[in-house]
């Protein structure tokens, strides 16, 4: 049986053909106060902060997001064990970053269904997967460059450990997020049919010059291999500019017809050796607004936005793309 998109496809459907992600975890937690310049990034906040990433849910929820990202980006089980925890501290904090977004979300509900008023839907909680660029921590989301010990089997087996844990408790879908390389698409649909996933995915891509994977690759390689999963539901882009998402979009629906999620970031670049965002290119909200609107228009159903974008941008482009709060 295949993981059908239903709740996400309803969601969607409800609020006119338009699902609202939320906006960057990562830098809300920093905009509260964390820091995490460490190798464990955002997932630090798992350990020391969570009441804080619960607060960023609740903000996103507050600016109109339909699907909540949890803080699981970074969060990896080898990451974890070099910080000297055990398999079995690591595991619970994985099952930490769902429980933190499935909480807030089933409050927010409590309380907007106690208001008639109103507009908001019951969210959905896609449990974040960073790609295993992510976990080395040296910008390789961004370039692919996994370099030549990094095969097939190696990417399975770093994804199916924290794959599991993260089904186990609970989410309404899978994320996986900032995937650079052909290599990695493949070796996630792979997962997803060995592991006999029941809940829908979404494989979003980094791009660096929207045309291609930030590797260099085709998108249409890649599609190919993805369009014959019925566990990916939805594809995509995230954490790239959004000055290049509209080409993509336009690429994507010749090359697939499954949902497309973007949900990019503010137009800064990371320096994954500083580990610090530069050149700001394209922070205006007004326009990150106006261009998820195109995008909207281009065919992307799930929009919204990844790092250095905030609640105020996810509140534009709810209020923009559904016409309410
Ligand atoms: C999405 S990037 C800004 C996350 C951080 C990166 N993996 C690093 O650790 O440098
Ligand atoms: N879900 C992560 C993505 C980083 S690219 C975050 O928002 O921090
Ligand atoms: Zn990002």
């Amino acid at each position: 049986m295949g993981s059908e998109a239903g709740a996400v496809e309803e969601l969607i459907a409800r609020n006119g053909g338009v699902a609202v992600i939320d906006g960057g975890l990562a830098t809300q937690l920093e905009a509260l106060g964390a820091v995490f310049n460490d190798p464990l990034w955002s997932a630090l906040c798992l350990i020391r902060d969570p009441h804080l990433i619960k607060q960023v849910h609740l903000q996103y929820l507050e600016a109109g997001a339909d699907i909540l990202v949890t803080s699981s980006y970074q969060a990896t089980i080898p990451g974890f064990l070099s910080r000297g925890m055990s398999l079995e501290e690591g595991e619970l904090l994985l099952q930490r970053s769902v429980k933190l977004a499935l909480e807030a979300r089933d409050s927010f509900w409590k309380l907007a269904q106690q208001n008639e008023e109103s507009n908001y839907n019951c969210a959905l909680v896609a449990a974040s997967i960073g790609s295993y660029g992510a976990y080395l921590a040296d910008g390789s989301e961004y370039s692919g460059n996994y370099g030549p010990s990094v095969d097939l089997e190696k990417l399975k087996d770093f994804h199916r450990r924290r794959l599991q844990v993260l089904v186990d408790a609970g989410p309404d879908l899978l994320a996986f997020e900032t995937i650079p390389n052909k290599l990695e698409a493949q070796a996630i649909t792979e997962l997803l049919d060995e592991e006999n996933i029941q809940i829908p995915s979404w494989i979003c891509f980094s791009s660096m010059d929207g045309e291609h994977l930030s590797s260099g690759e085709d998108f249409k390689d890649c599609l190919d291999i993805l369009n014959t999963s019925e566990k990916v539901s939805i594809v995509g882009i995230n954490c790239a500019s959004p000055l290049i998402v509209e080409n993509l979009i336009r690429q994507f629906k010749k090359l697939t017809k499954k949902l497309l999620a973007v949900y990019p970031n503010s137009g800064e670049v990371w320096d994954g050796r500083a580990k610090k965002w530069l050149q700001p290119e394209c922070a205006n909200e007004k326009r990150f607004d106006l261009l998820a609107k195109r995008w909207h228009e281009c065919g992307a159903s799930l929009i919204g936005g990844c790092c250095r974008t905030t609640p105020s941008t996810i509140r534009s482009i709810s209020m923009l793309l559904k016409n309410k709060p």
